[in-house]
Formats: structure tokens, C-alpha cells, sequence
């Protein structure tokens, strides 16, 4: 696994050169997150690989294949899993059942699940095939290939794939896979954490884009200072803390003790319900 930041660039350029083995990958089903791996496997590549997509969702694949030269709307969904190597499953859990049923898929492809909570062995009934079958957390970063995909098992062709798009992170298990799904279901509520603190400044009479503009340089700078992998989480935090200081207030009282306990308690929830067969 490689980390985000500056150091990634020449991975960048490498994946911008097209380099990797997959040359024909096919989508089944077009939405927000399979917009943003056809956006980062062809946006500035020299070699991008060929892109078979479903006809649904049909903007989606509209826009991607106007946009770029390698990327076709296929007439069904069977048509997709013929015409590919790597077939990637991006429906939502729930259409699994309408969008698989009845297709072929020979034990010579090889299957990329990215949907949450719908274990290998379930896609695999669902598909009756003997082919390969990878789980994958893709995260909407892979479209400018600065974001780490964990995946399992590991595969070489499936990490060499999202190697392209930022880094994979191949785990050992389905339940550590589940972990990490669940660290996942955190970011839209660090997002709303952040448009809490703006708007308790507006309430308070600061210029709403001030505020938010803020808000965001803030975090920014705590963003970046991730990417120093020599100072622990803790240390990180003590870093930014000054004993008895405004930091330290807060911490302590919003999100002392019970506040992590709250999270974890949350956290364990969804971890049950992404392990439910
Ligand atoms: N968004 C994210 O950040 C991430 C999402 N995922 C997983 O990816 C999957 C998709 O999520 P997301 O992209 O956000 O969802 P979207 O709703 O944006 O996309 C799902 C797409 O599936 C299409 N679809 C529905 N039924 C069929 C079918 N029978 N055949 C082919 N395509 C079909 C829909 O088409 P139509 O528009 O025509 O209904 C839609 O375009 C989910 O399982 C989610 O868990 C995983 C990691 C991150």
C-alpha cells in the first residue's frame, strides 16, 4: 500500500502512461462511484484500457463515453461481461438480483465487487459461477487516482488495477475487509462535522462564506499533516493540543469517553449489519 500526498506522483504519471495488464474492464451499472473509476483509469492516460459499460444508468454512460475514445455503452448487460477481462459490479446492493440474473459469466473472467455488504460467496450463488470474485471499497478519489482501495483476497491483476487509481490495499480476510467497509460509512459525517462548526459561527454572527472558507483551511492544514506516517494518531492530537488549552476543552468535553463510546457503539452496528449473510 502507498499513502496519498506529493510522494504519489510519480504514480501518478505511471498510471497516466497506462501502465498495468487489465485492457478491457467492464461496468455493470453506471452510477456516482463507477463514474469516478472510468474517470480515473482514462482522464490523461496514453494507454487507457478499453471500457464496456451497462446501458443503465444511461447518463452516466453517455457523458463517459463522449468523453473519452475507449469507453462503449453495451446494449445489455451481457454484452458487457463478454466483451471484458475484469467485469466490475457497481449496482447497489438491493439491484444486484435484477442486474445479475441470468448472466453468463465464465470461470475465465474476473469479478470486481464494489458493492457494500454483499459478501464474495453471495455474489458468486448470485452469478452460479466459478470465476475469481474480489471485493473492492473504491472511494470517489480514485477519479483524480489519489485514493487507496482495500481488496480481497488479494489478486494481482484487481491490485495492479487500483495500484492505477491510487494505491490497493489487499486484506487477508472478509472480516478485516468489513472493518474497513465500516471506517468507510464515517466521511459524510466528518463533512457534516465541518458544516456544524460553520454554521455555529454563522449562528454567531460570521459571514457565512467567511466562516466556511475557514472551516475548510482548517482542516486543510489537519488533512495534510495525515500524511506525516512518523507521528502516531495520539501524537497528532497532542501535537495540536496545549495542556489546558481551548483544544484540550473541547475534546475533553464534547468528545470525552462517552463520545467515543457513542462512535464505536455506531461503528460496531454497521460492522454487524456489513456481516449479515
Ligand atoms: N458512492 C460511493 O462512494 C461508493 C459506492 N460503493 C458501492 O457501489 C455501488 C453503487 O453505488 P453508487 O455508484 O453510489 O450508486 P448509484 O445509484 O450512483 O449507481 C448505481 C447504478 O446502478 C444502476 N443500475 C441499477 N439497476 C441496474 C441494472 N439492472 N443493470 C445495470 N445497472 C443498474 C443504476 O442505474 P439507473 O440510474 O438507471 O437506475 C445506477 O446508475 C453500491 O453497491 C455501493 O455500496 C462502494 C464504494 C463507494
Amino acid at each position: 500500500m502507498r499513502t496519498n500526498g506529493d510522494e504519489n506522483e510519480p504514480r501518478r504519471e505511471q498510471a497516466a502512461m497506462g501502465a498495468g495488464t487489465v485492457k478491457r474492464i467492464g461496468v455493470i451499472g453506471v452510477g456516482e462511484i463507477a463514474r469516478a473509476i472510468v474517470t480515473g483509469l482514462c482522464e490523461g492516460a496514453v494507454a487507457p484500457p478499453e471500457v464496456f459499460l451497462s446501458p443503465r444508468g444511461a447518463r452516466t454512460a453517455a457523458q463517459l463515453s463522449a468523453r473519452y475514445e475507449g469507453v462503449r455503452v453495451c446494449g445489455g448487460n451481457q454484452e458487457v461481461v463478454d466483451r471484458s477481462d475484469v467485469v466490475v459490479i457497481a449496482v447497489r446492493g438491493q439491484d444486484r438480483h435484477q442486474a445479475l440474473s441470468g448472466l453468463r459469466v465464465d470461470g475465465g473472467k474476473l469479478v470486481v465487487s464494489v458493492m457494500a455488504g454483499v459478501g464474495a460467496d453471495d455474489l458468486r450463488q448470485a452469478l452460479g459461477t466459478d470465476a475469481p470474485v474480489v471485493r473492492a471499497i473504491p472511494l470517489p478519489a480514485v477519479r483524480e487516482r489519489r485514493s487507496v482501495t482495500v481488496t480481497c483476497p488479494s489478486h494481482p491483476v484487481v491490485d495492479s488495477l487500483f495500484e492505477r487509481l491510487g494505491g490497493a490495499l489487499p486484506v487477508a480476510d472478509e472480516a478485516a475487509f468489513n472493518v474497513f467497509s465500516a471506517l468507510t460509512g464515517t466521511l459524510t459525517a466528518h463533512y457534516a462535522y465541518l458544516a456544524t462548526l460553520a454554521s455555529w459561527a454563522a449562528g454567531h454572527g460570521v459571514a457565512a462564506d467567511q466562516a466556511d472558507a475557514y472551516v475548510r483551511g482548517l482542516f486543510e492544514g489537519v488533512g495534510r499533516s495525515l500524511s506525516d506516517g512518523t507521528r502516531s494518531l495520539d501524537q497528532l492530537a497532542a501535537d495540536h493540543e496545549t495542556p489546558g488549552g481551548s483544544n484540550e476543552r473541547i475534546r475533553t468535553t464534547w468528545f470525552g469517553p462517552a463520545g467515543s463510546a457513542s462512535l464505536a457503539t455506531a461503528l460496531d452496528g454497521l460492522l454487524a449489519d456489513l456481516q449479515r449473510p
